[in-house]
């Protein structure tokens, strides 16, 4: 679980609270305050999700993904700033132990519809934010196979 607090920032439109990223895991259930913040981003465009209160965002992550094949989409997602209000939220953040392998299920591939991502764990993850690919493209993206 992850608690994050953003604090009033004089010069919102100088940075971000959080960068564009999408959740490592198979699903993110988050809980934000009544402060908006949060967008999706949605055919190039970034959407503000309206906090609705009592209620939680569910967001695929990466290994979901991956385990369907590329039928669920991993969203990407970043949080702006304000200059008045503090904003929390919480993150409960849902994946497999760390020594697990995550792979296209079996029954989602077939001759017209092949397997899309390689193999992935969490040592492959740490990997790869070691390596200089990190800067280039998104660890799903990295994960994706061509052909
Ligand atoms: O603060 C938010 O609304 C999003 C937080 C988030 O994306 C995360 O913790 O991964
Ligand atoms: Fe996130």
């Amino acid at each position: 679980m992850v608690m994050n607090c953003y604090p009033p920032c004089p010069q919102p439109d100088l940075t971000l609270g959080m960068p564009p990223h999408s959740d490592y895991g198979f699903l993110t259930l988050l809980l934000q305050d009544e402060v908006k913040g949060l967008q999706i981003q949605h055919k190039e465009n970034w959407v503000t999700v309206e906090p609705i209160p009592g209620s939680f965002v569910v967001n695929v992550g990466d290994h979901l993904e991956i385990f369907s094949n590329g039928r669920y989409k991993s969203v990407l997602h970043r949080v702006l700033v304000n200059s008045m209000n503090y904003r929390i939220s919480v993150a409960s953040l849902h994946s497999l132990p760390f020594k697990s392998t995550v792979q296209p299920c079996p029954k989602l591939i077939s001759e017209t519809n092949p397997r899309r991502y390689m193999d992935t764990d969490f040592a492959t993850f740490l990997d790869y934010i070691k390596s200089r690919d990190s800067t280039k493209k998104s660890f799903l993206q990295s994960r994706k196979l061509t052909s």
